[in-house]
């Protein structure tokens, strides 16, 4: 099967610090895959050169078949990005938010569509309220309606639940099961090992800028051990000495 992700000793550096080294990852058309890590071991800047918001030190990563360093703006209209921490535009209110994004991706019924999720994560009472004036939940349910209002094969998305209730997070994560059950792809970047050993379909552990593992949590339940216990024996303490 054509991997829907190929990255290729994919590198960056800045200055002197080796955010990603050279990584060779393959992700698979219809996976629900976890890029997991601890804090700065370079989860966001994978995220970033895959869809071309970087360009790569070296090496090669290729999105939907294509060279994304080549075709950074093709990429970006194929995709869904949910970037970790970005806000929505302040002075836009929700709905204008989503009018912008679907000019922006030519969407001829954007109305309906931000309905849906306007109904789906139950904000429709906020959708005429100025972005500056919403929870940090609520703007991350508009940063969610943005990633996936057009509906996008293969999504990005970076730190999904990290404001969100518990009742949003399970809402969340049920879409996410469903959403890879048409085929579609999601490439979720985490710290919540809890998310990635529920939800995903396979994962692949950061530490400073190296793939240590790559796996499923299928893998790990059938030897009996627990990917929050596997992660902490890759990158726990006593590795980082
Ligand atoms: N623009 C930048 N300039 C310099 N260094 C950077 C820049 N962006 C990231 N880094 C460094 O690259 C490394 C990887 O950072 P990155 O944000 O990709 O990690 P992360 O796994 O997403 O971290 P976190 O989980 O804390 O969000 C870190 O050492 C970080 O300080």
């Amino acid at each position: 099967m054509t991997p829907i992700i190929q990255t290729t000793n994919l590198k960056k550096t800045y200055g002197d610090v080796t955010a990603v080294n050279s990584i060779t990852l393959s992700v698979e058309k219809g996976a629900l895959f976890g890029l997991l890590g601890p804090n700065g071991s370079g989860k966001t800047t994978m995220i970033k050169m895959l869809t071309g918001q970087i360009r790569q030190t070296s090496g090669s990563a290729l999105v939907l078949g294509r060279e994304v360093a080549a075709e950074p703006i093709w990429v970006r209209q194929q995709v869904g990005i949910l970037p970790e921490q970005e806000t929505p535009p302040s002075f836009l209110t929700a709905l204008e938010y989503l009018d912008l994004v679907g000019s922006i991706r030519n969407l001829p019924d954007i109305t309906s569509r931000a309905d849906w999720w306007f109904d789906f994560l139950d904000f429709a009472d906020k959708k005429n309220v100025l972005c500056k004036d919403l929870s940090r939940g609520t703007r991350q349910k508009l940063m969610l309606a943005q990633a996936f209002i057009h509906q996008p094969e293969l999504a990005f998305i970076d730190e999904p639940l990290i404001n969100f209730d518990p009742v949003m997070q399970r809402v969340v994560k049920d879409f996410f099961v469903e959403y890879v059950k048409t085929g579609n792809t999601l490439f979720i970047s985490t710290h919540i090992l809890s998310i990635a050993e529920e939800i995903c379909s396979g994962f692949a552990i950061l530490h400073k800028g190296n793939l240590l593992k790559t796996g499923s949590p299928q893998e790990l339940s059938e030897e009996g051990i627990s990917l929050d216990d596997y992660f902490l024996r890759l990158v726990g303490r006593n590795k980082d000495a």
